[in-house]
C-alpha cells in the first residue's frame, strides 16, 4: 500500500463523527491493508512499533520542526515551524501547508540524499522510521534529522499531515484500541472474545489482526502468551477492607511493596533481543526483566537477573515489585528503587549503594513440565500464587485469606510496622487481567490518596526565580487528551525546581508571556486534601491544596489518572475505610 492511500483513509477517518462508522472504516481498511495490515493497525494508533515492544523514535518536538522545516526550504525555520504551531494548533496541519518537498524544498532539488516527491510505500515509511528509533550515539540527532528530513521532502502535502504526526505519536483520529479491536472483529467475522484474549496475550495489534485475517478463530485461539514479550501489568484500585469482604468471600491480602513494578521473563533456552527478528539463540539472555511500561531494565537491575539465572530453571514469566532494602533488610523509599531502575552507567557502583530485592506476587506462565497448562492467565489467583510459592518459595509474597476484618487489619498493621507502604486486597477466584485497572485489586493504602497527574503547562517564576518554573499546570486523561484539574506549587524545594525546570523545558510547545504549555510528557504525582467540583478547570474538578510528591519517571501520560477516577473519588467513590 502507498502512504498516500493510508493519508486518504486517514482523513477520511478523521472527518468522520460517529463511532460505528469509524470502526466500518478501519475494518475496511484492515481489509485493504493486504501485507501492511500489521503497520496499518499500528499507525492507526500512532504507534510504530507493538505495545510489546519498548522502543520509540525518541524524536522530540524540536527534532521534528527542524526536519519540517529543512523539507519546507530555504525560507522556513524551526522557529518559523514553532510559530505555525501556536496559530494552527497542531502539528499535521502545519506540515500540510508548508508544501514540503516542493518548488522550494531542498526536496526538489534531492540534496542530502532526498529523493524529492516520490510517494513511498507503508512499508518505505515504516522502515524509515524504525531506523530512526535504531540511531543511537553520538550525531544520532543528526542521522535522524538526515532520515526525517529525507522522509518528509519525498510526500506530498496530504500525506505530510500525518506522518508529522505519526513522528509525534499524535495521530487525531478518533481511533482507539477499542475501535481497532472492533474493527478487527468486523472485518474478519471472528469472535469479539477470542480477539480480546488474543490482545491481552500478544499485546500486539498487527498480530492479531494478521492472524484474524489468515487463520481466523483457530490461530486467534491458539495465540499465547511468549516469554520475552512483555504483557500489560495488571493494576489496581483503591479500596476498603469492608467493601472487599463485601464483595468477595473472602479476601487475599498481600503486603504492598514500595519499589517498582518489574515482569520478569525465563527461558532457559535464551530470550531473542525484541527487535531481532529472528529465534532466540542459546547466546541470548535467559532473563530478561521489563518495567511497568513494558521497557527493558534488564541491564539496570543485574542482582535480579543473577536470582532468576540461579533459581528458576524452566519458562516462566513472573510479576513482582523490585524494592530497595538497607543492610537490615527493611525497605527503602521507593526512590531509591527509581534511582537504580533507569541507570545505564556505572551499575556496579550503584549496586553497591543501593540493594535491590525482588518480591515476587504472581505468575502469568509456569512452563515447568510436570505442571498442567503453561498459559495461568484465566487461572485464579489462588492458583497462580500457589504455583509461585511453588517455584519461589523465598521470594513470594506472604498471602493472608481471611474473611475477619481484624485479621487483615493486625496484617496490615504488622506490614506498615515492617515499613512497607500498605496492604494489597486480591479477589481469590480472579484471572489475571492485563492492563486493566478493575475491581479484583483493590489497594489499601493509610494515607491520602494522591493522583497521577500530566504536567500540560506552567508559569515561570519571580523575581529570583525568573528562570525557573513556579507552578505547574496539572491533568488527567479524558477519552480526547487531557482535562486540567489544578495547580500545583507547594511541597518543591528550591532544587528540586531547577531540576524541574530541566526536566519540562525541552516539552515547552507554546509560549505566551509568563505561561507555557508542555506537550503531554511528564507525570507528577500529587497529594490532595478534597477533590471538589469546580468550574476552573477543564475536568470540572479541582484538587484542594495540591502538593507535589514525586516524579512518576515510570509512567507515560497514558499511565496518569483520568477524569473518570477524579470524579469517583470527588463521589467517594474510592478511599480508605
Ligand atoms: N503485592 C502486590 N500486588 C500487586 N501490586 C503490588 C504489590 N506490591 C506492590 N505492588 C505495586 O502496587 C501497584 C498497584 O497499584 P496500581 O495498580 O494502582 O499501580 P500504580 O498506578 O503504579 O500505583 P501506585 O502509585 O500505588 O504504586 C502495582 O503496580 C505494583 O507496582
Amino acid at each position: 500500500m502507498q502512504f498516500a492511500a493510508f493519508a486518504d483513509r486517514a482523513a477520511e477517518l478523521e472527518a468522520e463523527p460517529a463511532d460505528l462508522e469509524t470502526v466500518s472504516l478501519v475494518a475496511a481498511l484492515l481489509r485493504d491493508a493486504g501485507d501492511d495490515i500489521g503497520t496499518v493497525a499500528r499507525f492507526l494508533q500512532g504507534r510504530v512499533f507493538p505495545g510489546w515492544d519498548a522502543r520509540t523514535l525518541d524524536v522530540g518536538p524540536a527534532l521534528c520542526y527542524a526536519a519540517l522545516a529543512k523539507a519546507a526550504g530555504t525560507n522556513v525555520t524551526a522557529d518559523d515551524v514553532e510559530e505555525r504551531l501556536a496559530e494552527e494548533g497542531e502539528i499535521g496541519a502545519v506540515a500540510a501547508n508548508l508544501d514540503l518537498g516542493g518548488q522550494q524544498g531542498l526536496g526538489a532539488f534531492a540534496a542530502d540524499g532526498a529523493a524529492g516527491r516520490d510517494d513511498p510505500t507503508l512499508a518505505e515509511v515504516d522502515a524509515e522510521l524504525r531506523a530512526v528509533a535504531a540511531t543511537e550515539g553520538d550525531g544520532s540527532e543528526d542521522t535522524k534529522l538526515a532520515t526525517l528530513f529525507g522522509l518528509f521532502s519525498r510526500v506530498s502535502d496530504a500525506e505530510a499531515r500525518y506522518l508529522a504526526r505519526l513522528v509525534l505519536g499524535e495521530m487525531r483520529l478518533g481511533v482507539g484500541e477499542g475501535t481497532v479491536r472492533d474493527a478487527i472483529v468486523e472485518a474478519f467475522a471472528v469472535d469479539a472474545g477470542l480477539v480480546a484474549d488474543a490482545l491481552q496475550v500478544s499485546n500486539d495489534y498487527g498480530r492479531v489482526a494478521r492472524i484474524a485475517r489468515d487463520e481466523g478463530e483457530d490461530g486467534l485461539e491458539a495465540m499465547s502468551l511468549t516469554v520475552g514479550r512483555p504483557v500489560q501489568s495488571m493494576l489496581a484500585q483503591a479500596g476498603t477492607v469492608t467493601g472487599a469482604l463485601e464483595s468477595w468471600d473472602d479476601v487475599a491480602a498481600e503486603i504492598k511493596f514500595d519499589g517498582a513494578r518489574v515482569q520478569l521473563h525465563h527461558h532457559p533456552e535464551g530470550i531473542a533481543p525484541p527487535d531481532a527478528d529472528r529465534d532466540a539463540t542459546p547466546d541470548d539472555p535467559t532473563v530478561r526483566l521489563y518495567s511497568r511500561n513494558t521497557s527493558e531494565v534488564t541491564d539496570a537491575l543485574p542482582e535480579i537477573r543473577e536470582f532468576a539465572e540461579q533459581r528458576l530453571d524452566a519458562p516462566a514469566i513472573l510479576d513482582g515489585e523490585v524494592v530497595a532494602v538497607d543492610d537490615d533488610g527493611s525497605p527503602l523509599p521507593f526512590q531509591e528503587v527509581l534511582r537504580r531502575f533507569r541507570r545505564k552507567h556505572d551499575v556496579d557502583r550503584m549496586r553497591e549503594e543501593v540493594e535491590l530485592e525482588f518480591h515476587a506476587f504472581d505468575c502469568l506462565l509456569d512452563g515447568r513440565e510436570a505442571t498442567e497448562g503453561t498459559d495461568l492467565l484465566d487461572s485464579p489467583f489462588r492458583m497462580r500464587h500457589d504455583r509461585l510459592a511453588d517455584l519461589l518459595p523465598d521470594a513470594t509474597s506472604e498471602v493472608l485469606y481471611s474473611d475477619d476484618a481484624d485479621e487483615i487489619e493486625a496484617f496490615e498493621a504488622s506490614a506498615l510496622s515492617a515499613g512497607h507502604e500498605g496492604i494489597m486486597l486480591k479477589r481469590p477466584d480472579s484471572t489475571y487481567t492485563p492492563g486493566d485497572r478493575g475491581q479484583d485489586w483493590l489497594k489499601r493504602k493509610p494515607d491520602v490518596e494522591t493522583l497521577d497527574c500530566v504536567v500540560t503547562g506552567a508559569e515561570w517564576g519571580e523575581g529570583r526565580r525568573a528562570n525557573e518554573f513556579g507552578t505547574f499546570l496539572l491533568a488527567v486523561g479524558a477519552d480526547d487528551g487531557y482535562e486540567t484539574v489544578g495547580k500545583v506549587a507547594t511541597g518543591i524545594t528550591d532544587e528540586r525546581l531547577a531540576a524541574l525546570t530541566d526536566l519540562l523545558e525541552p516539552h515547552v510547545i507554546n509560549e505566551d508571556g509568563q505561561t507555557v504549555e508542555f506537550r503531554p510528557a511528564v507525570v507528577f504525582e500529587v497529594g490532595y486534601e478534597e477533590i471538589q467540583a469546580s468550574p476552573t478547570y477543564s475536568a470540572g474538578y479541582a484538587l484542594r491544596f495540591p502538593r507535589f510528591v514525586e516524579v512518576r519517571e515510570d509512567k507515560d501520560p497514558e499511565d496518569a489518572d483520568t477524569v473518570e477516577r477524579v470524579e469517583r473519588l470527588a463521589n467517594g467513590g474510592e478511599g480508605g475505610n
